[in-house]
């Protein structure tokens, strides 16, 4: 049910006073009628205080109409905002909390639109159409009983026709629903184009493939017009239909009502409140197709926002424990896991201990950075144990035991605010001593220096005012900062030159000394100090031991190591 959201959105108290809004709009609709039709049948039989008095309710009605509307308009607005600001945030939040699982079949264009595009529809919906697709029935059905009272031949007469109106438009009107979703969807297909173009628009440019990604562009581009101009033509053809038949029942109070005025069986102060109110019969019959049109689209815009709400969050549960005084930090037994059906991780063994620290190395797509992403608990359905910190990671709560592990990843994301706010997001509580202590550790002072505000220097979306190298060590920085028990570095240079490769991988070595860490090792130099080196291949631990073991076994290690020792013309 959609609407349980935005339920929860509108508080009690806006609820109850745009129902008395509603309620109040209905009444002094038919009281100024009442006022007006006294009014001219007063002045017609000549009793001046009957109309003087009539003219000063009318007055003070058409007042309390217009006050009573501006109220309405401010609080629809109101709820409105209100609506968007909680979809946006519980949707932001969402995005966040959702598994790394969920996450990697998501698209982010798509999460966008949903977050975008539907909003607006939502929002659309509930400023401009949500309470008149409620009044503009009611009202309806409050000035019908009015005029049937009044006079109930004229009144039958008159909207005879209505009925018929209205089955024509809840059949023309059923399936603007299914053209808006098709409409929406083909803009999250936009959206997701204009992220992935915008996300790599340097190899766009590189590989020139401006034309190819046109094609595709317009493809979508045309796509999306083809199903606005459907739902545009069939909202056109109901309105206009609506429009054309509602003139219907004003012709026919017109002759008839006339005829009933000339013969003296109506006043004409009732001829005039009929000619008045008819309107409020077949004004629904015009502008109800927009509202329901309207409804349709914000009902499919927040099932889709819905979609994204009712995932299943990562977990929240487990208990933050006390790690201090453990000696065996990180603990695999017969891990074996999968992304898809095919296994990435088979039956693998290792265990890491207070201050050692282990290198991964292994070629390419074995799963060294699966291991990293099992032991901070991004993914879940793994067969075997890991104990993080000598307890289950299945019983630890996902943000404390990751409040203990620091990871420097292959892909460096950089926030675009200062350089400082960067390093600081593991630890806002670090003093401005330690965190330039830490940069100096990580070779990144130096450069931080010559940033015209230091580190208040601003860093650009995607860290592009930045360098690869420079990147990395405030990745890595930032790391330290957080001063964790765990350090996962994923020593990843090779897009590096010489020069940055062999400053990074000297910060890397003096982040290593005195803390535990594993290191996915790509440049074995690096690891030649390492406590012991597991050799990762198709996902299995096929070496384990000290750099001078491996060497001796003669295995994969020994050929990756003599690979890069001969590339590098004798130095590994
Ligand atoms: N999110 C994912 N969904 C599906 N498959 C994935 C995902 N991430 C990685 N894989 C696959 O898992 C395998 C291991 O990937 P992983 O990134 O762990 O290897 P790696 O040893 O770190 O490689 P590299 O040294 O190139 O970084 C690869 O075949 C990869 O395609």
């Amino acid at each position: 049910m959609p609407f349980k959201y935005l339920k929860s959105m509108v508080c009690k108290r806006d609820f109850t006073f745009i129902t008395i809004c509603l309620v109040s709009e209905i009444a002094l609709t038919l009281l100024i009628a009442q006022k007006f039709r006294l009014l001219v049948d007063s002045a017609i039989d000549g009793n001046y205080q009957l109309f003087y008095t009539n003219l000063i309710a009318l007055i003070l009605f058409t007042v309390l109409i217009a006050v009573c509307i501006s109220f309405r308009t401010f609080t629809i607005g109101k709820i409105s905002e209100k609506i968007t600001y909680y979809l946006r945030k519980q949707g932001t939040e969402k995005l966040v909390d959702l598994p790394q699982s969920k996450l990697d079949k998501m698209h982010s264009g798509d999460a966008m639109s949903r977050l975008s595009n539907d909003l607006q529809l939502v929002k659309q919906f509930v400023e401009n159409d949500g309470y008149f697709l409620l009044l503009r029935p009611l009202m309806a059905v409050a000035v019908f009983t009015y005029l049937f009272y009044l006079n109930w031949q004229l009144t039958l007469i008159s909207s005879a026709v209505l009925p018929v109106l209205y089955i024509i438009m809840i059949q023309l009107g059923k399936p603007l629903g299914n053209y808006s979703k098709e409409l929406q969807s083909e803009l999250a297909n936009i959206n997701k184009t204009t992220q992935d173009t915008l996300g790599g628009v340097s190899v766009v440019k590189s590989f020139n493939l401006q034309s190819i990604i046109d094609k595709k562009y317009r493809k979508q581009v045309k796509a999306s017009i083809d199903s606005g101009i459907k739902l545009d033509k069939r909202k056109t053809v109901l309105e206009s239909l609506m429009i054309g038949l509602s003139f219907l029942p004003q012709l026919v109070t017109f002759g008839v009502g006339g005829y009933l005025a000339v013969i003296g069986y109506l006043s004409a102060g009732k001829l005039l409140a009929f000619i008045n109110l008819l309107n409020y019969l077949t004004f629904p019959m015009k502008l109800l197709p927009g509202h329901y049109a309207s409804y349709k689209s914000a009902l499919e815009g927040l099932k889709r926002i819905q979609k994204l709400l009712d995932e299943e969050n990562e977990r929240d549960t487990g208990k933050a424990f006390e790690k201090e005084n453990v000696e065996t930090l990180v603990e695999v037994e017969n891990l074996t896991f999968g992304y898809n059906d095919s296994p990435v991780l088979k039956n693998l063994t290792f265990s890491v201990k207070k201050g050692e620290t282990v290198a991964l190395v292994g070629p390419s797509g074995s799963g060294k950075s699966t291991v990293f992403k099992l032991l901070t608990g991004f993914y879940s359905g793994y067969y075997g144990t890991i104990k993080m910190f000598e307890k289950d990671i299945q019983s630890w709560k996902l943000d404390s035991l990751r409040e203990q592990i620091a990871t420097v990843s292959q892909d460096t994301y950089l926030f675009p605010e200062t350089i400082e706010y960067n390093l600081k997001v593991g630890n806002e509580d670090c003093s401005e001593e330690e965190m330039v202590k830490a940069a100096i550790n990580a070779n990144a002072h130096e450069f931080i220096k010559n940033e015209p505000y230091w580190y208040k220097t601003m860093i650009k979306e995607r860290g592009e005012n930045f360098s690869g190298g420079q990147k990395q060590r405030l990745a890595l920085t930032r790391a330290i900062v957080k001063n964790p028990k765990l350090m996962l570095l994923d020593e990843a240079t090779s897009a590096l030159d010489t020069e940055s490769e062999a400053i990074v991988q000297n910060a890397i070595s003096k982040a290593m000394t005195g803390r535990t860490c594993i290191v996915i090792a790509h440049r074995l130099s690096t690891i030649v100090q390492a406590d012991r080196i597991l050799v990762l291949n198709e996902g299995c631990i096929i070496e384990e031991g000290t750099h001078q073991d491996l060497l001796e076994q003669k295995g994969l290690y020994y050929d990756l190591y003599y690979k890069q020792f001969k590339k590098k013309g004798g130095v590994a």
